[in-house]
């Protein structure tokens, strides 16, 4: 449903913000993207989103080419920013409205989802409201409730929870179940490994745009010995290639 292929991508011809990286998410998986500041999740999203050009490498998003058919591909995809700060000036439900046109979404079907999701995420009562007052987890809870609405394939978060609180958080965590369950692709990036560890299908460990690991949380332990929790396990992978470099 996703697919990666030797991505590489640098910022000014500095160090390689994403090397040589491939992976795949199925249909019907939740995908955990886990790495240190600045190891190069935020860029390997905007390649995926088509928002960065690559520098070499594929992106396949249900099959379509990022680069050769963006149009097509970015159909399929929902994505929310770490930090949505976009259409300040729209009313949440004209910013939503929006995307129903943009997506070309038939009105009725468009005000179910809508309602649906925004009062899982008590939305509801903001969406006559400014964006620019919302605060910035209202922010965030209205890009989901947009990313949603023209149900994507492939559905990409970054750093979805941040700013979140523990009631909105499990919401979304329901979300994404419900989205793969559905049999589309969840692809988010996150600090916080007890959540990639509660709801993750498979995981994928990047540092220094290079990737350590994909696989499930089982295989990684596995791999690594005498280490009972993923923050171990995730900071003994990144000791071990900062001291191979
Ligand atoms: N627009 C940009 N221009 C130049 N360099 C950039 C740009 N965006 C990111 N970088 C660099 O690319 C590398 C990867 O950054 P990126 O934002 O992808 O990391 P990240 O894993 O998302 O980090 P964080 O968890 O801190 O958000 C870093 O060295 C960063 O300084």
């Amino acid at each position: 449903m996703l697919r990666l292929l030797d991505v590489s991508k640098s910022y000014n011809n500095s160090e390689k913000a994403v090397h040589n990286l491939s992976l795949h998410v199925n249909e019907g998986e939740i995908f955990g993207f886990l790495g240190p500041n600045g190891a190069g999740k935020s860029t390997t999203i905007k390649l995926i989103t088509g928002i960065q050009p690559l520098d070499s490498g594929t992106i396949k998003i249900n099959n379509l080419d990022i680069e050769k058919a963006p149009l097509e591909a970015k159909k399929n995809i929902g994505y929310v920013a770490d930090v949505p700060e976009y259409f300040m000036h729209f009313k949440g439900i004209e910013f939503l409205s929006f995307l129903r046109d943009i997506y070309k979404i038939p009105v009725e079907n468009a005000e179910k989802r809508i309602e649906n999701i925004a009062s899982k995420l008590n939305m509801l009562y903001a969406l006559e409201g400014h964006i620019k007052n919302y605060s910035h987890g209202m922010k965030k809870k209205l890009f989901i409730i947009g990313s949603l609405l023209h149900s994507p394939k492939v559905w990409i978060l970054d750093e979805p929870l941040n700013g979140l609180d523990p009631k909105s958080s499990h919401t979304i965590k329901e979300l994404m179940k419900d989205h793969a369950s559905q049999g589309n692709a969840v692809f988010f990036s996150t600090h916080m490994l007890a959540i990639a560890e509660e709801v993750c299908h498979r995981i994928g460990i990047i540092d220094r745009g290079q990737k350590l690991f994909e696989g499930t949380v089982e295989e990684i332990k596995k791999n690594v010995q005498n280490q009972t929790s993923l923050e171990n396990l995730f900071l003994e992978l990144i000791d071990d290639d900062h001291n191979a470099n």
